[in-house]
């Protein structure tokens, strides 16, 4: 199958505002990605362009092969849940699952009652009593019993409680794993999409900084310490992202082939939360010189080049 997501030169522009430029992506099916960065970076603006319900300023895109939202038969392929989790407040969460049932041709009613009486909520309750995180849990109920092929989820575990993050997290895996749905989903919490996530887009300052599989991502970056030096005294091959001096010692994070690089330094491994941290902190600041020049199909943030 083919990608997912296909976005070229894809631009957000609200008013003066540019919410996302220049976004070129490609997201293979079957995958949990996770889309991360600070606020304001674009990540909604993308999410809502993804599923038609906002139209690009420049660019293009595709979804499941389709223009966003371009015909019935598409809107029923992709779920998606806002960061405010919308619902009815005057309606009951049975309502919400009739309405669910009714509005959705592949609705899976057993799933959304096994998960309402999972949740311990009551279907007679109006969904305007609910409190925040029970009111995320109807909403991501609705989009995962509507069976989509695409889930897109912004900040989906934002309000409810750790335990009840982990056991959503956990059951997002399994109808990825048992019905191959590919979800999109941003969020703050690097830990949650730590566990689930197996690929990455980091967007900053309405720009794509990183994108690819979690592990290749993760095989291709080290973080070398060493003596105090500059970064154009690495060898050729390996593309600065970040780097910190102290009087006597320099840390730079790099990313080249996939065996750490030998020299006169200890490189190690980063994990998940080192890697977006990076790429958002050194997205915004001066550039430290660059030992290569990275491939044309990476990435990297244009100040580490
Ligand atoms: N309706 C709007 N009108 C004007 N500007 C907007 C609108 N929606 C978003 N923006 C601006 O576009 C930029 C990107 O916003 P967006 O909501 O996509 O970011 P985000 O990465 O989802 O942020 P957060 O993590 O805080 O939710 C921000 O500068 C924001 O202020």
């Amino acid at each position: 199958m083919s990608a997912i997501l296909q976005a070229h030169a894809l631009g957000k522009r609200y008013g003066r505002r540019q919410a996302l430029a220049e976004c070129t992506l490609e997201i293979p099916p079957g995958h949990v990605v996770g889309l991360v960065g600070p606020n304001g970076a674009g990540k909604s603006t993308l999410l809502k362009i993804a599923c038609g319900m906002l139209a690009p300023s420049s660019g293009r895109i595709e979804v499941l092969g389709e223009a966003p939202a371009g015909s019935p038969a598409q809107l029923a392929r992709v779920g998606y849940v806002a960061q405010d989790t919308p619902v009815y407040a005057g309606l009951s969460v049975a309502d919400h699952l009739k309405f669910g049932a009714a509005t959705n041709p592949r609705w899976d009613a057993a799933l959304a009652r096994t998960r309402i009486e999972q949740l311990g909520l009551d279907p007679k309750q109006k969904a305007g009593r609910l409190s925040g995180g029970q009111r995320a849990q109807l909403a991501l109920t609705i989009a995962v019993a509507k069976r989509p092929e695409l889930l897109l989820l912004d900040e989906p575990v934002a309000s409810l409680d750790p335990l009840a993050r982990r056991t959503f997290m956990r059951h997002l895996m399994e109808s990825v794993a048992e019905n191959g749905t590919s979800v999109i989903l941003s969020s703050h919490l690097v830990s949650d999409l730590e566990r689930v996530c197996d690929y990455l887009v980091v967007l900053v300052s309405s720009r794509v900084q990183l994108a690819g599989e979690t592990e290749d991502l993760l095989g291709t970056h080290h973080r070398i310490v060493c003596t105090r030096r500059e970064a154009s005294s690495l060898p050729a091959g390996l593309t600065v992202v970040g780097a910190t001096h102290t009087e006597r010692q320099s840390t730079f994070i790099v990313r080249g082939p996939a065996e750490p690089p030998v020299g006169d330094w200890a490189a190690e491994s980063l994990d998940l939360e080192d890697l977006v941290l990076t790429y958002m902190e050194h997205a915004a600041e001066p550039a430290p010189a660059a030992a290569a020049t990275p491939s044309s199909t990476d990435h990297t943030p244009e100040n580490a080049r």
